[in-house]
């Protein structure tokens, strides 16, 4: 048979919709809007093939009841069938149970149904009347049944007639001893002490009370017929003393006969309804021992177990049961909190894992994590606190795992970025001039450390073994990296920058000592060479301090300094003495050398000078000097390690001291000897000639000679006055020309009269002796291409005839 969920519109309600005395109390039934369903839709439990249902969890969701924690209560009515149980759920909580129709009597409840009573957080539980005729002697239901309300209802309503009262199988005795017993299987495994103990309230209504017996006397032989079943109990060891109200709690009401004095009844009812609706009434019912304590979101999946065990008649264990939901439901609840978390972690997933630093990541996560545990708490604090607490710790593990990849992300996209920070920030510290790398390298590395250090501290929430430090430990160790290579950078920079300041300063003072082709020419080459490097070592050190350089830094930069300001040496050098620059130096040394003395003046060969000598001095000197990098003074020599390792700095290959001081080589020598030797030769030559000549002088004789003869004519000056007095004249006139210095004027005037006279005399001559002017000759008419040579020719022709008549005439 399959299970049913009916709403309220069977015609057997009638009954509760026309009472008029319960509508004052009880409201028509509302909907929830669920589908349009009753509040009040009942639903059954447990079929009449003893299956339980699978919508009781949804029932009690659509009842309202889901969220309300501990805030409900369950009560279930026990009886024999057809004692008006339903008739009695439907008037007290608005129920609507099927109840018999009187033309038919016949058994109405099947199984267990459950409603929802009516403005109230109750589950009512109708359970199928004992003494089944439809079930003949299957006691196994009733039994499980029993079992099943007694370990969910905080309160079991006894249902019976006053006429039964007294009696063993019509006061369901015999139902009694079977509530009895499995409660003893129950709750009497464990003796829980009166704190934790579980109660349930047995309310005997006896129905059809006629008055004529008062209720006291009703209680009493109810509760001695409970006492001697009880007392009949084989109890579990360990049990044997204990009492019926150690785990029972009694109370007794009756009901007014229905059919008789119906006001009667409805008015007993009312009064009956109190007891579960009032909470200052005395004899409240619901009080908190009875309550099983299992939150209202467990109570579909805890009755469903509680039914299986049954069923299956296993040892129904409650307190097991109830640590077995808990941990039902807190894995149920734990995986919602764990998705609700995942579905917000989702977002920030992306950035972190494409490398962005995501701001406020930290907050994000621990709020995530705070909704998600609140969510987790608000329901699964309820149940068992042993496993609510190892549940919990589970979820904070996994919530936290879930967040360890964001964590490691961050802290990895962290790290990227206050590297790339720290290296952005000391290039721009580095730009231009006077700063101090040191510094700026201290700064850079304080701050992005400070930066990664604020952005691990914000993402690392409080209850982890989480740690940035060992990325920290990365991240410094990344920095010292970087600023090493900038340090090696801005070293190599610098000495750059030394080896330029090296080059400028020893430029002049080599240009001007290689000029002077001096003997100790190396040496002073070398002096200005050791005092540049000295000053550039200097600086080096200097500046080095402020890098925070090693030791083995310093001495591997100095020798690279060491190496370019040679090579600079040797560049000078070479520009210097190129062939072309080297053999004009020679030609101008040797001319110096040949041509004039030590003092400068120019030299006039004599017959019985050396030539020869000197010539040879003057051209084997120079070369031998330039040709090695050599000082007079060996306190000057330089020198370097030739193996020196700076191949990282410089791209040459293996360096050479020794092969450095060598300027010209043999064969190069040799070849700027015969180059050279081409120029000197003709100085050579030039002497031999300018002995001849100094050799073909007018002789010193002829001077004599000369006196000799004019000796008569410069007496003849002297001794005549006239003479005299214009000799005089000549001297003072050129004594006053000396010292005006007009000399240089009158030379000029002179050369223009000169000029002009010797013109004017050309020109009287040749009017004098010049031919008369040529008669012009007509061009003939030609259409020739000869043209140019036909005057010639006729000119030739006619200079035998008639080209100069006059002359001829
Ligand atoms: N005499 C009398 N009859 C009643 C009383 N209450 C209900 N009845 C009648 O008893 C019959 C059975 O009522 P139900 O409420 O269906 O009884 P039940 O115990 O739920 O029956 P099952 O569910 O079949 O076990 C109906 O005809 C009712 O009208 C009452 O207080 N006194």
């Amino acid at each position: 048979m399959a299970l049913n969920a009916q709403p309220a519109t069977n015609g057997h309600a009638d009954s509760l919709a026309s009472s008029s005395s319960l509508s004052a109390d009880i409201n028509p039934p509302v909907t929830n809007g669920v589908n349009g369903q009753s509040l009040t839709t009942r639903v059954q439990v447990v079929n009449e093939d003893k299956e339980f249902s699978k919508d009781l969890g949804d029932h009690i969701e659509r009842w309202g009841l889901h969220n309300a924690g501990f805030g409900y209560d369950v009560v279930a009515v026990f009886g024999s069938q057809s004692t008006g149980k339903s008739t009695l759920l439907n008037r007290l909580f608005g129920t609507t149970f099927d109840v018999m129709d009187e033309s038919n009597r016949q058994q109405t409840t099947k199984g267990i149904w459950m409603c929802r009573a009516q403005n109230m957080n109750v589950m009512v539980m109708d359970v199928e009347g004992t003494d089944g005729r439809e079930r003949g002697e299957d006691q196994d239901f009733e039994r499980k049944s029993a079992l099943f309300s007694l370990a969910s209802s905080e309160v079991l309503l006894v249902n019976l007639w006053e006429h039964q009262v007294g009696l063993y199988q019509g006061a369901n005795m015999g139902l009694l001893k079977t509530v009895f017993e499995v409660n003893l299987g129950l709750f009497g495994k464990r003796r829980l002490d009166e704190a934790t103990r579980q109660r349930t309230l047995l309310l005997f209504v006896i129905r059809d009370h006629v008055g004529s017996t008062p209720l006291a006397n009703l209680q009493k032989t109810l509760t001695l017929d409970l006492t001697k079943i009880w007392n009949g109990l084989s109890k579990p060891e360990g049990l044997e003393d204990c009492q019926l109200t150690d785990y029972f709690d009694l109370a007794f009401t009756t009901l007014s006969h229905k059919v008789l004095v119906p006001e009667k009844f409805e008015t007993d009812v009312q009064s009956l309804r109190k007891r579960f609706t009032d909470r200052d009434d005395p004899n409240f019912v619901f009080k908190p021992a009875y309550h099983k304590r299992i939150p209202a979101d467990g109570v579909a999946h805890y009755m469903e177990s509680i039914w299986e065990q049954v069923q299956s008649n296993k040892d129904l264990d409650l307190p097991t049961q109830q640590e077995l939901l808990a941990q039902f439901r807190c894995d149920e609840l734990a995986t919602l909190a764990l998705e609700m978390f995942n579905t917000q972690a989702k977002s920030v997933r992306k950035p972190v894992e494409a490398g962005q630093v995501v701001e406020g990541l930290g907050g994000m996560m621990q709020s995530w994590k705070n909704e998600s545990m609140a969510r987790f708490d608000r329901d699964a604090s309820r149940y068992h606190p042993g496993v609510y607490a190892r549940k919990r710790a589970d979820l904070v593990a996994q919530i936290n795992s879930g967040l360890g990849p964001l964590f490691l992300g961050q802290l990895k996209n962290l790290h990227k970025f206050a590297l790339s920070s720290f290296k952005k920030e000391v290039l721009a510290g580095i730009k231009g001039d006077g700063y101090d790398f040191g510094e700026v390298v201290l700064g850079a590395t304080a701050r992005n450390e400070g930066l990664f250090r604020e952005g691990a501290t914000e993402v690392l929430l409080p209850d982890t073994d989480w740690s940035y430090e060992e990325e920290l430990q990365q991240l410094s160790h990344d920095i010292s990296l970087i600023a090493d290579q900038c340090r090696a950078d801005e070293t190599k920079k610098m000495v750059s920058n030394i080896e330029r300041t090296i080059k400028k300063q020893m430029s002049e003072s080599i240009e001007h000592s290689l000029n002077q082709a001096t003997p100790d020419m190396w040496d002073n080459v070398l002096r200005t060479f050791k005092e540049t490097l000295a000053k550039a070592e200097a600086t080096y050190l200097g500046k080095a301090t402020s890098f925070n350089c090693t030791e083995e830094e310093n001495t591997t930069s100095l020798a690279i300094l060491r190496k370019r300001a040679w090579q600079a040496l040797r560049a000078k050098v070479d520009e210097q003495l190129t062939d072309l620059t080297f053999l004009a130096k020679l030609k101008s040394r040797f001319e110096e050398k040949f041509r004039y003395d030590k003092e400068g003046v120019p030299r006039v060969w004599k017959p019985d000078d050396d030539v020869d000598s000197v010539f040879r001095a003057a051209r084997d000197e120079l070369i031998p000097l330039f040709s090695k990098i050599q000082p007079k003074d060996r306190s000057l020599e330089f020198s370097l390690p030739s193996d020196s390792d700076d191949s990282t700095l410089t791209d040459e290959g293996e360096f050479d001291f020794e092969a450095t001081l060598v300027v010209f080589t043999e064969a190069k020598q040799a070849d700027l000897s015969t180059r050279f030797r081409r120029d000197a030769d003709a100085y050579y030559v030039e002497a031999k000639r300018s002995m001849v000549s100094s050799i073909a002088q007018i002789p010193t004789w002829i001077y004599g000679v000369m006196v000799v003869l004019g000796w008569n004519e410069a007496m003849a000056v002297i001794r005549n006055p006239i003479y005299f007095l214009l000799l005089l004249m000549g001297l003072a006139g050129f004594y006053i020309v000396v010292q005006l210095n007009l000399s240089g004027p009158l030379y000029n005037v002179a050369k223009s009269v000169g000029n002009e006279v010797h013109r004017q005399a050309s020109q009287r001559i040749r009017e004098q002796f010049a031919e008369p002017p040529q008669p012009q000759l007509t061009r003939p008419m030609t259409n020739g291409t000869s043209d140019e040579y036909e005057p010639r020719r006729r000119q030739t022709d006619d200079s035998r005839s008639s080209l100069y008549p006059e002359k001829e005439l």
